[in-house]
């Protein structure tokens, strides 16, 4: 890589425009025209999945819970008992934070390979870049925090993200026990797959999208899936832009204000043994607005071996992954084949 272009990967993309001219390394080869930004795609029409209705046992809902997770692999949930006022909160601090000027958010940016700080994940892609900058902080277990990348600006910022955090343990806990039961496990099937409750993981991603007017030749985030367990989404309010893909066509993620997107993510796939979908996606950008989303990521420890639960494993459905430890780790050595639409999570199965 030249120096040029080691430099304009490094570079926060917001910081990108400022001659008005969208730097090569942006440009995407599209195949065809649906990968292009305001391409009319349909709609994803996934149910909406009521948490509440979750903690009861609902039939009907752990019903519509298992067809979603097997089915799109992510789904809109809703009633999950965070209030409107703390959603508002933690995307009106995530706007506040990209807005900074650059010298205080450098403050925070990310050290060497350390995937935690501020900044783009540019610099470790081969291909095409994302117009995408993020702040990535891990928030679970708190002993495991380095301040240090997080933001005192905007001044809310840590107590915020920190009852985010607290939050966002209890829905994901409450979520893997009714994801259990909905394929009549025990409820701890899942979670036990984790480690101890202090060791398990959550990360969190602060992404932004800053608006481009050439969107159709860029790409927010290059189609991927998630490395975590299950990803818990918070989208931006006023801009769409995330697209699923399910059966070789791309679908839309319509904006439901109070909900949390949730995906299936590779570990999850990886412990149901293929019954649940880690779903590809990707961003597409606005060519008049920026967009953020807050992605929370739990995921197990990377210590404990994960691997598919034996209770998923039968006679009409081998085991289809091999198990493994720390699958974050093989996620980013593998993140390039991301370019070419396969999968990492495929190259854990058995039969590669
Ligand atoms: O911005 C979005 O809607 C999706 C973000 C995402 O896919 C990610 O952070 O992994
Ligand atoms: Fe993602």
């Amino acid at each position: 890589m030249g120096l040029t272009s080691a430099n304009s990967a490094l570079k926060p993309v917001q910081e990108l425009l400022q001659n008005g001219v969208v730097p090569q390394n942006y440009i995407q080869q599209f195949q065809d025209d649906s990968q292009v930004g305001d391409y009319p795609l349909p709609l994803m029409d996934t149910p909406t999945i009521d948490f509440s209705l979750l903690l009861l046992s609902d039939p009907e809902e752990l019903a519509k819970l298992r067809t979603a997770l097997s089915s799109w692999g992510c789904f809109q949930l809703v009633n999950h008992g965070m209030t409107i006022k703390l959603l508002y909160e933690v995307r009106e601090m995530s706007k506040q934070f990209f807005k900074l000027p650059l010298d205080e958010k450098e403050k925070y940016s990310s050290k060497g390979d350390s995937l935690e700080g501020y900044g783009n994940d540019n610099a470790i892609r081969q291909g095409n870049f994302n117009w995408n900058d993020k702040l990535h902080l891990q928030v679970h277990p708190e002993h495991r925090r380095q301040l240090e990348f997080w933001p005192e600006i905007p001044q809310h910022f840590r107590t915020t993200l920190h009852e985010y955090s607290v939050k966002t343990k209890e829905v994901s806990e409450s979520l893997l026990k009714a994801m259990a039961r909905s394929l009549k496990l025990e409820d701890n099937s899942f979670s036990e797959l984790w480690g101890d409750d202090k060791e398990d993981i959550i990360h969190a991603r602060f992404n932004f999208y800053p608006r481009c007017p050439s969107a159709k030749q860029v790409v927010g985030l290059n189609a991927h899936t998630d490395g975590s367990a299950i990803t818990l989404l918070l989208q931006d309010k006023e801009v769409d832009g995330l697209q699923v893909l399910k059966d070789g066509q791309w679908f839309r993620v319509p904006i439901i204000p109070q909900a949390l997107v949730i995906h299936v993510a590779d570990q999850l796939e990886i412990a149901s043994n293929g019954i649940f979908k880690s779903p590809v996606h990707k961003v597409v950008i606005n060519p008049q607005y920026d967009r953020i989303s807050i992605a929370m990521l739990p995921l197990p420890n990377p210590e404990k071996e994960i691997g598919p639960l034996k209770e998923l494993i039968t006679e009409e459905r081998p085991q289809l992954f091999k198990r493994l430890k720390n699958y974050g780790e093989f996620y980013f050595k593998y993140m390039a084949r991301l370019a070419t639409m396969e999968r990492q999570i495929d190259m854990v199965k058995i039969n590669y």
